[in-house]
Parts: C-alpha cells; structure tokens; sequence
C-alpha cells in the first residue's frame, strides 16, 4: 500500500479522469443519439430524396448519379456514427476504472519523467491532446508487461526507446473510487494477482489484461513469424493470453484486420460460450469459433455419417484387450500421421494412371454416360496435366455432353406422356415465353408448332436440371470407393501409395473401414483423411479471407489435420497452444519437440515456439499434488496460493459415496464455491453418478453432455474429456479407483480432470486406489476411510 499522500493525490487524479470522462460522455450523448435517429430517418427516407426517371437515357444516367449521391452520403454517417458510437462504448467502460497501472519513465536524453497511466482503452485529454490513460496494447504499455522499476525499453514503429522506468504502480478501482493501490517492484505484483486468483470460479472466462505477466505478454504481442506454438502447463494461462493476443492483434492492425478474419478452433461447443465474454469486455468483437467437427459435418455431412471425437475417446475408452480394439487403435495413430498424408498424396499421382472411379449418370433406369465412358475421357486427356484439373475437364465434357443429351431426350416417347399431364400454369408460362418471342420475331410467328417445342424442352429440362447439380458438385467422382479402394491387401495398398511403413495389423485396419464405409459412415480419424482425399481430386478448396487462425487444445488434433488447416488457410498465421501432459486423444500431437511435425509445418525460420510452465489457476498443494501424477511434471511451477491439500476418500459401497459426496457438496457451497464438478471418466459413468447422486436426493444437479452449448455456474456432473479448457471451484473425482483408471494411457486424462480445480480437489474411491494415486508421496493429500 502507498503512503497517505500518493493515495491522497491519486485520488485526486482519479476525480480528475473520471470528470473528464463523464463530461465527454455527456457530450458525446446527444450526438451519438442524434446520429443514430438521424441515420434511421435518412434511411427511412433514402428513396424520397432520389427522383427515379427512366424514360431516357439522360433521366436514366440522372437517376444513376442521385442514388450514388445519397449512397455515399448515407455511408459517411453511418461512418461517423459507428467511431461515436465506439467511443462513447469505450469511455463508457472506461468509466468505473479508468486504469489498473501506471508506470513513470524517463526516456534516455529528457530530463522529465512520464506518467503512463494504462487502462482497457486510451483516453485522451482533448484541450491540451495528452493521454489520460493508454490502451494497454500501445507500444509504451508493454513495459508494465515486460519490466520492473529499472533499465527499460520498447519497440515503436521508428525503432527501439531506451530509458529508466522508475515508479511501477497498480491500482484496483471499482465506481470511480480507489480500493487499493500498491507500488511493486515485481513484473506484475503478487498481492493482485493473490487475489484475482482466490476469487471464486465463474460460468465465463475473465478477462486478464491487469496481471498479464511477462512470458504471457510475449505470446500476445509476438507477430513475427507465421507459426506461434505454445506449450504451456495446465492452468498457465494458454487461453487467457490467446484471446489477449486476438485483441492485441485486432488493435495494432485495426485498419486492415477485422474480427472475422480471425477464426479460433475451440475443443467443444460449450467452450465457446465459456470465452464468449472475455473480447467484448475488451471492447472488441468476439472472433469466429468452430470446432473441428463442425467443419467436417459442413463439407461431409450430408454425405456421409461421420463418428465425433467424442464417440472415438468414448471407443477407446470402453476398449478391451481385443485384437480388433488395438487394429484401431492402431488405425487411429497412422491415418493422423504425416506418413498416412503423404500415402495420399501418391494415391492421387497413382490415379492419375489408372484407377480412378466413377458414378455412372443415370436417367429414368437408364445409363446415360458410364463410368467407362467417364474412365476412357479422362484417361484420354493429356497426363502431364494434374487429376484435379483433369477432372475439371471431365465435368466440362460431362455438362456439354448433357446439354447435348437433353436436347435428343427431347423427343423421348415418356415426354410425349408428360406433356398430356402439363397443368395450367405450365402452359401459362411457355405461352408468355411465346408471346415475348412473337413480339421480337419480325416473320409471321407459327403458334402452334412451336408451343408443343417449347414445353417438350420446358419437360427435360426440369428432369435434366438434378443431373447438371450432380455432374456440377463432382458428385460423378466415386470418392467414397476411391477411399475404400485404398483400403486393400498390402502389396496393393504398397504400388497404390508407395508406402513402406504399413502398420501391423493392415487386414484388420482395412476391414474395419471398409465395413464402416459401406454403412456411408466415416470413422473420426478417416473423416480429415477422406476430405483431404476428396480436395486432391477435386481441387482444393481455399479460405484466403482468414489471416489468424487460433488453434486452442492443440495437443489434440493430428499432425494430418494440422496440414489440412495450413493447406485451407493459405494466407492465415497460426497460433497453437496446447500442453501434451493434456493429451487424451490418440492421435495427439507432441507440440514442442526437436522433431515435432508442428514445426515443421512452416519451417524452424518461421516458427516461434515459447513454454509457460507457471501454472495460475489451482492452488500450490494442488498443483504439487497433480504434477505428482506426471512422468515429467517437474518443471511446472505453481503461483503461490495457499489452500487445502486434496482429499482422498474412500467409501464402502456407491450408495456411500453418493451419500458421502451430496454432504461434501454441501460444505463446499456453504464455503461460497458457486462452480463446482463431478468429473467422471466416460459418459456412462456421467450418468450413472447423476443417477446414484439423485437417487440419494442431491438438488440442483446438471448432466453435462456433448449436445450442452452453454456453460452455467452450479454443480454439474461431466465427463473429462469434456471439461478440458474449463475450470471449476471444485472438483469431485467420481470414480479414481484402480477399476477406472488403471492404464497408462489414461494418466493424461486422469491429469486432465484433476487439473480442472482451482481452490478444492476431492477424490472418491470404493476399491484400491488407481495406481497413479499409489505410487504417489502420501504428504501430497490428506486421506480419509
Ligand atoms: N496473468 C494472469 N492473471 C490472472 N489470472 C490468470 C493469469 N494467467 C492465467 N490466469 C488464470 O488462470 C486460470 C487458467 O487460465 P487458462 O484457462 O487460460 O489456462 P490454460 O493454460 O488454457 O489451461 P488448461 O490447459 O489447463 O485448460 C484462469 O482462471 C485464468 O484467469
């Protein structure tokens, strides 16, 4: 805490801002009200001010030119009217804490120091043009990131200004009046960070702009290089600096980049509305959020039935020692991998030779084109040229052929039937057709053999119309035989691709998609593969509008889809983050190893790769306690808060424990913990302890499953693969005993859900303890029978 004096003065600035912003947002009030009615009433009126004459070509051109005119004049004041509007917006949330920091720097060469006061907006002074309080993405505000009291210095457009920062301050400020404020010498003091961390858990993700730390503001403001990968530990705060940096970067290009162009790939749909909050607060639009999988259901969707990632963990989960369950395990490790990509690639080379397939097009029970005639023409074109525009080729010819088609089915014996069953408005329409051409046509017009013409072409061409659509959407290619064919014996599979690594149990692998693509259904791990497939055949598809792409959970998508995305997003940088300890897909991907495919996918020139090992968001004993459960979890270094060791009970029977657990949740509630989880390993267990816990009569209980969209304070039941990215005040591991997680390739998981949990962890058991639990230091938890 600062002495009396600076508090005093502090004040008294604070009074100062604060009229400064009340007056300016008085002032601003009418205008932007009156704009906004003003552009309503000018839209409203917008064709009363435009005389419309197009009798001749000079009223025709006038007509032109006034509606331009109002056209420009409309968008100017919207123009005005949305930078009033967003300023008003920005003073408006300026206004109950105009700042949270302040730094005083002596720039090398002056004499004076300057005060920098740094808040979520800047605020400028309009009499004498100086900043009240900078935006905390300005080039200056980063020193309060960066450095303590001391040497300084930081990059501007011209170059690098050196100096002596020699005051660091923070400040919390709640309606306008100070609550607290302390002078540290550290980065981003303690004591705030103390208790911005011991508050409770909320159904939304907070913003962290007035505790960033230094290793945090390096990945919001790196923007050098085209790939950012960041491994960062359990709770170090991955995501909070990502939607940081979307605001840092929405604000250092706010004339060329707009929010839309920024997409980030989320691991659920509940959590997009878990960070949904945290951009608005900071004044800025929320960017685009998809999943993965909604992505493929878009391209694939209507084709096929496709298998989410959460049925496929689910799959893995539920598996046995069967050799069918490892065939796809193994399945599902080398069609992620970079070897299943490039096996593709060739596959496309090789049917650039021989092999291709085709639907045949039909009409009526009848072939028109064959696949062989398909097979013959698009082997008949030149092969230098590569499959995808010889294809392109191909549906040239195929649309010219129909045209050609439709003209002979013309006379087709069914179309002399269809015309006896024409109804009124058909006739109607080729008679006004008929009419508009007797009109132009200056010979003497022949009715009646024409009109029979006409509506024999109206008749084919509307049952031509599917086979145009068909032939346009390259639905003539077979892709999904194509795929399937890929799936044969080895030696085959070997000459098709070129591949020499083929996994073990290949027979196995094959027949399982096989049987599943024969039900049109797609495994998750062939539905990016298959796409990929598709693109290479029918030519890619290309998003060049996204310049970021933000890739959250990363450890979770393959090296494949990571090839997929860069190949989608031509013109897009990328941002990973992602923490391999958090791993609990199989086809993971280790993000920051020498070998890593992730940096290879741009090349080591282009990539920066920067590791956050300070873990935030659980307590000291918790984090001892859960990196414990880690092979390698030495380097994750807790931020020091105190709290309760975990607790590990064991109960005798399941009615026990849900009686055990219904009093636990009692007391955590009535010690304020509002969010509160019953983690679980599968969702069948999700649901028998939603169940055993209702049964015991526990209130306000919410089962959270795939399908849930939104995030809400409370005590939920969820599955673990589920409340990855999410946090809670507590957490309540259902089931921890040997009987649920007992392999090795589920300790990440069983990481995953204990890591979840800010201020408490409980752990329930009816038998012997899991063996990662064990094996662990008996001081790390309390125990009780
Ligand atoms: N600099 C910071 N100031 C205040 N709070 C922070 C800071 N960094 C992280 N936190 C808090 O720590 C918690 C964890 O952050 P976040 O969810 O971003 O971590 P993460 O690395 O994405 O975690 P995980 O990989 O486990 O999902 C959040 O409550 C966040 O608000």
């Amino acid at each position: 805490m600062v002495n009396p004096k600076d508090w005093q003065q502090e004040q008294e600035r604070l009074d100062v801002v604060t009229e400064g912003l009340r007056s300016k947002i008085a002032e601003l009030e009418p205008e932007v009200s009156g704009l906004f009615n003003q552009v309503t009433d000018f839209r409203k009126r917008f064709w009363e001010e435009v005389t419309v004459n197009t009798t001749t070509h000079e009223d025709f051109a006038d007509t032109f030119y006034s509606i331009k005119q109002q056209e420009v004049l409309l968008s100017e004041r919207e123009r005005t009217h949305r930078q009033r509007m967003q300023r008003w917006k920005s003073m408006n949330r300026l206004l109950p804490s105009p700042y949270f920091g302040r730094i005083d720097f002596r720039e090398d060469g002056l004499s004076l120091d300057e005060q920098i006061y740094i808040g979520v907006s800047s605020f400028v002074d309009v009499d004498d043009m100086s900043f009240l309080v900078y935006d905390w993405r300005t080039p200056i505000a980063s020193m309060y990131y960066d450095y303590s009291p001391g040497s300084a210095d930081y990059e501007t457009p011209d170059g690098q200004i050196t100096g002596e920062m020699t005051l660091k301050r923070q400040y919390q400020i709640r309606d306008g009046k100070l609550r607290n404020v302390f002078d540290t010498s550290l980065t981003i003091g303690d004591e705030l960070l103390q208790q911005v961390l011991g508050a409770g858990g909320d159904a939304q993700m907070k913003s962290i702009v007035a505790t960033i730390q230094k290793e945090q503001n390096a990945i919001i403001r790196n923007d050098k290089r085209r790939m950012l990968i960041v491994q960062g530990a359990a709770g170090s705060g991955k995501t909070s600096a990502a939607l940081q940096r979307v605001a840092y970067l929405l604000y250092k290009h706010r004339k060329t980049l707009k929010a839309d162009q920024i997409v980030l790939f989320s691991p659920n749909p509940m959590f997009n509305s878990y960070v949904s909050t945290v951009l608005p607060e900071l004044g800025e639009e929320n960017m685009q959020q998809t999943t993965f999988q909604e992505y493929l259901a878009y391209w694939l969707g209507s084709t096929l039935g496709l298998e989410d990632p959460f049925e496929q963990i689910e799959y893995v989960l539920n598996s046995k020692l069967s050799q069918e369950d490892a065939a796809r395990q193994s399945g599902i490790e080398y069609k992620a991998s970079e070897a299943f990509l490039q096996a593709l690639q060739h596959y496309a080379l090789w049917l650039g030779k021989e092999g291709m397939l085709f639907h045949s097009i039909r009409f009526r029970d009848r072939e028109l084109i064959t696949s062989e005639q398909m097979k013959s023409r698009f082997y008949s074109y030149d092969s230098s040229i590569g499959v995808a525009n010889r294809v392109e080729l191909l549906r040239e010819w195929l649309l010219r052929e129909l045209t050609s088609l439709e003209r002979m089915e013309q006379e087709a014996l069914w179309v002399q039937d269809e015309l006896d069953y024409l109804d009124n408005e058909q006739y109607a329409e080729a008679y006004s057709t008929l009419l508009k051409k007797d009109q132009q046509e200056e010979e003497v017009f022949d009715f009646a053999g024409q009109e029979e013409e006409l509506l024999r072409r109206m008749i084919v061409r509307e049952q031509f119309k599917p086979l145009r659509r068909h032939a346009m959407r390259f639905m003539f290619v077979d892709t999904i035989g194509l795929y399937d064919q890929l799936f044969s014996e080895e030696a085959s599979y070997r000459q098709m691709t070129n591949e020499t690594e083929i996994p073990n149990q290949w027979p196995e692998i094959c027949k399982q998609t096989k049987e599943k693509l024969s039900r049109l259904e797609l495994f998750y791990e062939d539905a990016t593969p298959f796409l990929y497939l598709k693109e290479l055949i029918e030519g890619t598809r290309k998003n060049t509008e996204v310049r970021h792409l933000f890739v959250d959970e990363g450890q979770d998508y393959s090296p494949f889809q990571y090839a997929f995305l860069k190949q989608l997003f031509p013109r897009a940088s990328m941002t990973v983050l992602g923490d391999f300890s958090q791993a609990i897909f199989p086809q993971a991907t280790n993000l920051h190893n020498v070998d890593s495919p992730l940096i290879r996918l741009y090349g080591k020139e282009e990539t920066s790769l920067i590791r956050l090992d300070r873990s935030y968001r659980s307590t000291r004993d918790i984090v001892d306690f859960t990196k414990s459960l880690l092979h390698d979890g030495e380097g994750i270094v807790p931020f020091d808060r105190s709290g309760r060791k975990p607790l590990l009970v064991k109960s005798g029977s399941s009615d026990k424990r849900a009686v055990r657990m219904i009093d636990d949740l009692a007391e955590l509630k009535t010690e304020g913990f509002d969010t509160i989880a019953i983690i679980t390993k599968t969702e069948a267990e999700s649901r028998d302890a939603y169940e055993a816990l209702m049964k015991q009569g526990c209130e306000d209980l919410r089962l959270i499953t795939k399908e849930t969209l939104t995030f809400v304070k409370g005590t939920v039941v969820i599955p673990a693969y589920l409340a990855k990215g999410v946090e809670f005040d507590a957490v309540l591991i259902y089931d921890a005993s040997t009987l649920a997680y007992n392999r090795e390739s589920e300790r990440k998981l069983f990481y995953t859900a204990c890591t979840r949990a800010m201020h408490r962890l409980v752990l329930y058991s009816i038998g012997e303890w899991s063996p990662y639990l064990q094996a662990l230091d008996t001081t790390l938890y309390e125990a009780v029978q």
